[in-house]
């Protein structure tokens, strides 16, 4: 049975004026977000794609690598799709989260039986009393494989919203596939290392995350602390509003409202397994803010789901121990909401790091 908070909106507690936010959504003191750090002081990193593909451009290809050590997420340039593109499907997103509920409600991520299910507009899953809500309402469409896309939960308004995610999906796989090919190479790999575990048909998911104004930010998540459900997440940041932030070096950080042309990418916890830990998923949350509105559009990208996740073999060796066990993508994936709802690492929901002797915890 559904439970009975999963059908309020934030959107439309918000409408309310309330002068602070209904109990559901306020944070434990200990919980509560406190200031972040600016990061340009830390010199936060940005990426040429274009200049990326080139194989012999060995400075580009070490912004990628100290990027993904220091940081688990970057912003990228030189990704070929226009700024008009982008623009135009932020746009659409916000005009729908601006249309009347019962427009949006039709394409619910509720059953007629009041059953949930991710896919579709609403808030995300709640299973409990005791779970703290962010302040944030979602648009969540299976993008591909293509066949397997629902159209009764594509917005039909704006009419422009479903051409244009199709448009920005290929690109944002560009995006994707260049990022996988590259991070193989900084390991040392060949290019097409990570892609061949992906396979051919990647799965990708579109989230659409709206974030109204809210009268006490000090009180609440606009998104809970969480690490990515994919291999890697190419993000599409609200180019006037910040709030998300980082934790780098045990801090959080604020993550700066990024060019007007740019897109964020994020490494995923997939990649963490695959990668043996070379790469790690980053831990970031929204902060939500006063008198702003904010919108975001993420596009997850996963392996096939018969596919094994597991760490590479070359990956794996003297003094550098598997860190994973294997298990399948589609566990790992259907996990992740079970977790999240939790406020948990879907890697620690379903433990899948492996006991590590104290010797090798010392050499690690
Ligand atoms: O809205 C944002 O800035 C981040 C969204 C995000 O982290 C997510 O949807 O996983
Ligand atoms: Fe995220």
């Amino acid at each position: 049975m559904v439970h009975q908070a999963q059908g309020q909106m934030v959107q439309e507690v918000a409408a309310g004026s309330l002068p602070a936010p209904p109990s559901r959504y306020v944070l434990r003191k200990e919980d509560r977000p406190t200031g972040g750090v600016a990061a340009p002081e830390l010199a936060f990193p940005t990426v040429d794609l274009q200049r990326l593909a080139e194989p012999g451009d060995v400075e580009e290809a070490g912004k990628l690598r100290s990027a993904l050590e220091s940081w688990g997420l970057f912003a990228v340039t030189g990704h070929g799709m226009p700024e008009s593109l982008l623009e135009g499907v932020r746009h659409a997103g916000m005009e729908f989260f601006h249309l009347p509920p019962e427009e949006k409600l039709r394409h619910a991520n509720r059953t007629e039986d009041g059953e949930f299910q991710p896919e579709g507009y609403g808030i995300d899953r709640v299973d409990t009393d005791e779970q703290v809500l962010d302040w944030c309402d979602r648009l969540y469409l299976t993008v591909q494989p293509e066949e397997e896309r629902r159209a009764q939960f594509w917005p039909a308004r704006p009419p422009s919203l479903a051409r244009l995610l199709h448009e920005y999906a290929l690109g944002s796989e560009r995006v994707a596939r260049r990022v996988l090919g590259a991070m193989a190479r900084a390991l040392g790999l060949g290019e097409g290392f990570f892609l061949g575990r992906v396979g051919d048909k990647v799965a990708s998911y579109a989230r659409f995350t709206f974030y109204p104004p809210c009268p006490r930010p000090d009180l609440v998540h606009g998104l809970k602390p969480h690490t990515d459900n994919s291999v890697v997440t190419v993000l599409l940041l609200d180019p006037d509003v910040g709030g998300l932030q980082v934790l780098k070096d045990g801090r959080w950080v604020d993550v700066p409202v990024l060019g007007r042309g740019e897109l964020l990418v994020v490494v995923g916890d997939e990649m963490e397994i695959m990668s043996n830990a070379a790469f790690r998923a980053p831990t970031h949350r929204v902060v939500a803010r006063a008198g702003r509105e904010r919108m975001t559009l993420a596009l997850f990208y996963q392996p096939e789901p018969h596919r094994d996740l597991v760490p590479a073999e070359e990956l794996v060796g003297e003094g550098r121990p598997a860190r994973y066990k294997k298990l399948g993508a589609k566990t790992f994936a259907d996990g992740f909401w079970d977790a999240f709802a939790l406020g948990e690492r879907t890697i620690d929901f379903l433990k899948v790091k492996v006991e590590q002797e104290p010797q090798e915890l010392k050499a690690a």
